[in-house]
Order: C-alpha cells, then sequence, then structure tokens
C-alpha cells in the first residue's frame, strides 16, 4: 500500500514508523508532505521515500491519505487537496473534532476515516477508536484497520458522534495520566526525596497497579479496599480527595475536553 502522510509531526510520523516496524509499507512507498523545514531535516532518514513541503498532484498516485495536520490547519490544507484527491483514495484523518462530513464537503470527496489514536501508539501501545463513511469499500477498512492495529489497539465505532468522547478520553488521556504522575512525584519532593527516588517509586507503583487492574479479578472498588486499611494512611488521602472532590474535577476536565472538540468541529 502506497501511504501520503500530510503533517509528519508526532502523531503522522508514529502512524508511519508503526506501518514500518510491521513491514506492513515500505519507506519508498511513502510520501511525507510536510510544511517545517526544521521537522523535514529530522524525516531525511525516511529515503527512499519522497519527502516534499508542498500538496502536489503526486499525492493522487497515494492509495491512502493520513491527515494529521492541526485541526486549525484544516482549511489550508483542505483546499489543497481538494485539486489533487482522487475518488478511488482513502482519506484517514486523525485530527481532533473535524467531522467527516466537513472533510468530505472541503474536499469533495467520499471515502473518509475519521480516527482517534494518542502517543502511546508511538510504541505500538495506542488505542485508536475509527468511524467511516459508507463509500469506503471493505477491503478498504480491512487495510487500514490492519494498518491501525500496528499502533496498538482499536475500535470501530459506528457512530462517529462518540469520536468526540473518544478525543476526550483516551485520545487526551496520556497527558491526564501524566500529570496525575507529576503531582504524585512533586509530593514525593516535597518529602525530601532526590527526584529520581521519587519517580521511580511512582513509576513502579502506576505500572505495578495498572496490571493488578488487569490481573486481579477484583473490581476497582474493591482494589480500593484493599489498599485502604480502616482507619489507616490511604483513607486520610483519599478522604482528603474526596473533600476535594478531586474525581469530580477529573470528570469535569474530561468533559471541558469534549466540549473543545465539539467547538473545534464548528472552527
Ligand atoms: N498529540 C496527540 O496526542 C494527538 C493528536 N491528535 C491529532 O493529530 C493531529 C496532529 O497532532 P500532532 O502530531 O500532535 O501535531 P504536530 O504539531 O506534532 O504535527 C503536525 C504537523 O503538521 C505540519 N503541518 C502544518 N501545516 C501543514 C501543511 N500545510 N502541510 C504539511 N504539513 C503541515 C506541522 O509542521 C507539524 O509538523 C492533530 O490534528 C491532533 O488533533 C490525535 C490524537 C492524539
Ligand atoms: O489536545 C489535542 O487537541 C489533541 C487531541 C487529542 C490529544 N491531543
Amino acid at each position: 500500500m502506497k501511504i501520503a502522510i500530510v503533517g509528519c509531526g508526532n502523531m503522522g510520523m508514529a502512524f508511519a514508523r508503526a506501518f514500518l516496524k510491521f513491514d506492513l509499507v515500505k519507506k519508498e512507498d511513502f510520501l511525507l508532505v510536510e510544511k517545517s523545514t526544521e521537522r523535514q531535516e529530522s524525516l531525511q532518514s525516511f529515503q527512499p521515500g519522497v519527502l516534499t513541503g508542498l500538496i502536489g498532484p503526486q499525492i493522487g498516485e497515494y492509495d491512502l491519505v493520513i491527515l494529521s495536520v492541526k485541526p486549525q490547519d484544516f482549511a489550508a490544507v483542505g483546499t489543497a487537496l481538494a485539486r489533487v484527491v482522487q475518488p478511488t483514495q482513502v482519506i484517514l484523518s486523525i485530527m481532533a473534532g473535524i467531522p467527516m462530513k466537513t472533510i468530505q464537503s472541503t474536499l469533495q470527496h467520499q471515502r473518509v476515516i475519521r480516527a482517534m489514536p494518542n502517543t502511546p501508539a508511538m510504541l505500538g501501545m495506542g488505542i485508536t477508536a475509527y468511524a467511516a463513511s459508507p463509500e469506503v469499500d471493505i477491503q478498504q477498512l480491512r487495510k487500514i484497520e490492519n494498518l491501525i492495529n500496528a499502533t496498538g489497539r482499536s475500535v470501530f465505532l459506528e457512530d462517529e458522534a462518540q469520536l468526540d468522547a473518544v478525543t476526550a478520553l483516551s485520545g487526551s488521556g496520556p497527558a491526564y495520566f501524566f500529570y496525575l504522575v507529576k503531582a504524585m512525584v512533586e509530593a514525593g519532593k516535597q518529602m525530601g526525596f532526590e527526584e529520581s527516588v521519587a519517580t521511580l517509586l511512582v513509576k513502579q507503583t502506576m505500572l505495578g497497579s495498572y496490571h493488578l487492574i488487569n490481573n486481579a479479578d477484583k473490581s476497582l472498588d474493591e482494589l480500593i479496599k484493599a489498599v485502604a486499611s480502616k482507619g489507616g494512611t490511604t483513607e486520610a488521602a483519599l478522604q482528603h480527595f474526596e473533600e476535594g472532590t478531586l474525581g469530580l474535577t477529573l470528570a469535569q476536565g474530561i468533559h471541558a475536553a469534549r466540549k473543545r472538540a465539539t467547538e473545534l468541529s464548528k472552527s
């Protein structure tokens, strides 16, 4: 399969590298379209793939076009792409917020898949939810599912409208996790640990706890109860979190992310 990537930043290149790692695409079958000359420097290793700064007619020769620019750059990119896209090509957009119908009308093109990955895709450990327009045929859909699965797990959504919620939950989710880890490391430093020791304590706690969620055959409430002894230390912390409505604040943050995704669809 020949793949053009428009916007070769963090996510576009995470996808490209995953496809290469699993031998799904050869380097020479990539067209990398990247505006920033600084970024272009770091893409030299993709040769003999073609590297260009501009959207041009050669895009029409690729089976799949991945749209991985920021949503705010879509207007400019969309106008240029509309001139060169061919009817049988598939457009795979990973842009937050931009609805399929906006992509279809801007590009005057029907075969569109809209997906929402996350940054662990860089390690092949991402989760991507995606929805497809009815014009994408089943063979094309299967091939693209195989490509997405090289970046981690995937979920097919019948209802594209759910993608804004996916964006808020798993698309942005890694940042929530890093935020939490950072706050815990800071608390460790305040209690007198070197940063490296605090980081090791927190990281291994997160890793072990993640595996307990998967393997302990207990609900999250049961797992919490197993740590929080009556009248003990954990209970003291949890009580403080409840008083500060930490859970509610997290949920409200996630709702704010979804609201922003919906706003992006209108900008
Ligand atoms: N970073 C994340 O965690 C996730 C991002 N996304 C979505 O992926 C998209 C890309 O995000 P990132 O990779 O983080 O951004 P990024 O800023 O790393 O990459 C975007 C790239 O597009 C390039 N670009 C801008 N205009 C261009 C043009 N006219 N022609 C060619 N290249 C152009 C920029 O120079 C940049 O290298 C966004 O739409 C975002 O909503 C989706 C899921 C997760
Ligand atoms: O923050 C953003 O808008 C993008 C979408 C999901 C993760 N990063």
